[in-house]
């Protein structure tokens, strides 16, 4: 079957775009991780399927077809599916703004609920939703819940203290001590996290720069290192808004990530806004297997 795709990316977090705007494709996990493959495939960090919200397979999003005609349903490089991802909703909104299916601004639907979507100029924003702790006694009582270890240059060194948040998807971010090289850390196997997350986690690790402004790596559940990652990014300001004392206080945060940088807003009511670029690289077809 002959497929049309376009290829995009934000901060270098890369998608396979897929319109379905018939709901004609039932894409398998090994479909989709060979649209992923950078050698056998398009290529990229994830793979996100176009299509009405209301032909979505799951109950929960067809339940926001009244708020949000298009449903974002994100699948992960190894054909695993996400309930959201931040720098994919910038991408997919401007797919959608070049084809004339939306206006300036507007909603979309994740697995992970609604989405708010504005063009600001060459950025686009996306409000993010309600971020929490994921045990918020121990993160308030300790400074953290989790444990995390990451190979450092050939060994792997002492476990780094870490916080555990929900963005939609599960998020652990680790800030780094001062001595650690955040260039020196070894992301090319998953860092273990303890305790193990039940449904694994995307790891973050933050380095502080200067007031409101952040450093990160990151190691995406179902990818690999990726150069930026949207709910990570967002993750990485909630942790160091966290440990510097108020993160129920509004605050802005620039995050620079390999592949660029983007501009985190916290917000009362533990809600968060990211703002970024998209960039739609090529259009083709392909042959689906
Ligand atoms: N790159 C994304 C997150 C994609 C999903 C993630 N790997 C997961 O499994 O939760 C972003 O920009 O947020």
């Amino acid at each position: 079957m002959t497929l049309r795709f376009t290829k995009g990316h934000g901060t270098e977090n890369d998608f396979v775009l897929v319109p379905d705007l018939d709901a004609e494709l039932d894409l398998t996990p090994s479909q989709v991780a060979l649209l992923a493959d950078r050698q056998a495939g398009i290529g990229g960090d994830g793979v996100i399927r176009i299509v009405r919200t209301a032909d979505a397979a799951e109950e929960e999003v067809r339940a926001l077809a009244g708020e949000a005609e298009w449903f974002m349903d994100y699948r992960n490089h190894d054909g695993s599916l996400a309930q959201m991802c931040g720098n994919g909703t910038r991408v997919f909104a401007t797919w959608l703004r070049r084809e004339g299916l939306i206006g300036d601004e507007f909603s979309i639907a994740t697995r992970a609920g609604l989405k708010g979507i504005r063009f600001e100029g060459e950025q686009v924003v996306t409000h993010m939703g309600q971020w929490r702790f994921v045990d918020e006694a121990k993160a308030q009582a300790q400074g953290f819940d989790a444990l995390v270890h990451v190979e450092e240059a050939e060994e792997i060194t002492e476990p780094y203290s870490a916080l555990s948040l929900d963005l939609g998807n599960p998020h652990t971010v680790v800030a780094l001590p001062p001595n650690v090289n955040l260039n020196g850390l070894r992301l090319r196997r998953p860092p273990a996290v303890n305790p193990v997350p039940p449904e694994g986690s995307n790891v973050e690790f933050v380095r502080v720069l200067g007031p409101g402004r952040i450093s990160m790596r990151v190691h995406e559940r179902g990818v690999g290192e990726t150069r930026s990652c949207g709910t990570g990014v967002c993750a990485a300001a909630i942790g160091t808004a966290f440990w510097s004392g108020d993160v129920d206080a509004s605050s802005e945060y620039t995050v620079e990530v390999p592949g660029g940088t983007l501009r985190v807003r916290l917000l009362p009511g533990r809600e968060v806004e990211l703002a970024g670029p998209a960039v739609l690289v090529a259009d083709g077809t392909t042959t689906l297997v």
